[in-house]
């Protein structure tokens, strides 16, 4: 069925997504812009990570697909991010937004909201920041109204959107012991909204690449420190073998259920 994720289709994606070297600019944050520039050249993507409000709706209408990361959301990154999303939607570039720490931050949860208002295609987040954006609601209900989809990391990774949704199981614990895998990993899923055209499949991708390529440098490194380099060269030697071997769906549901 061509809704599906299967290993062959990401394997598929991840040599077209090579092949079409996509551009990603990121506004993200001071933390994680590095890591995220490396995790994409690794990947095989070219990032961009301007946040000057005078020069971001160029690269952000050039690029094929807009990272828009919270993490520290300073005066500069609070002006950016408007332009560069109207720029990106005018552009119909995919967006994704990653709201760090906002249940941290009442002003930057509100902030938020008011992002999702302008229909970015994808919401990558963690679980507590998920419960503070939608304190009362199941949040593929409440995305529903705004049209994103949504992949909510953690042990276990949920990506989809309302009667829609796979739950992924591949990652390592290591992961959650360096700085900015989250963020780097929303830079992947938007690296694969760039080269396939399903936005579910496309965030479900990013997700399982980024987490296999995790399993496999969690194998190599003796801790934190020795993972970052692990990551980086897995994510660059990634083929399909790997995958095949590796993917863990643990279900995918494709009926409507909500
Ligand atoms: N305990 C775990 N086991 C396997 N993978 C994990 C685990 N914790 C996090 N990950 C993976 O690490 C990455 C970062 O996830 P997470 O820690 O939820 O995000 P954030 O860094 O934004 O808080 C994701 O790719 C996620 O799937
Ligand atoms: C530590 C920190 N402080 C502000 S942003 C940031 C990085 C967060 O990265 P991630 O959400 O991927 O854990
Ligand atoms: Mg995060």
């Amino acid at each position: 069925m061509t809704s599906s994720l299967t290993s062959d289709r990401i394997a598929e994606a991840l040599g077209a997504l090579r092949r079409a070297t996509p551009r990603i600019h990121c506004i993200t944050n001071a933390v994680a812009q590095s890591f995220t520039a490396n995790v994409l050249l690794a990947l095989g993507a070219v990032p961009s990570m301007t946040i000057a409000p005078e020069e971001v709706a160029g690269f952000a209408s050039s690029a094929d697909a807009l990272l828009i990361n919270l993490g520290t959301l300073d005066e500069t990154r609070r002006l950016a991010i408007p332009i560069a999303l109207r720029a990106a939607q005018e552009a119909k570039r995919p967006i994704v937004l990653d709201p760090v720490f906002v249940n941290r931050s009442e002003i930057r949860c509100t902030f938020a909201r008011d992002l999702l208002q302008e229909r970015p295609t994808l919401l990558r987040a963690n679980r507590d920041e998920m419960a503070a954006l939608f304190p009362s609601r199941e949040p593929f209900d409440a995305l529903a109204e705004s049209g994103a989809i949504l992949a909510m990391t953690g042990a276990e990774d949920v990506v989809g959107e309302r009667g829609r949704t796979l739950r992924l199981g591949n990652g390592h614990p290591l992961l959650a012991r360096v700085t900015a895998t989250g963020c780097a990993g929303g830079a992947v899923m938007a690296a694969f909204l760039a080269v396939e055209t399903d936005p579910v499949i496309a965030a479900a991708m990013g997700v399982s690449v980024f987490n296999i390529a995790g399993e496999i440098a969690a194998e190599q490194a003796a801790g934190p420190g020795s993972l970052v380099p692990a990551l980086l060269d897995a994510l660059y030697l990634l083929d399909g073998q790997e995958i095949s071997k590796r993917l863990n769906i643990i279900e995918q549901r494709e009926g409507r259920h909500a």
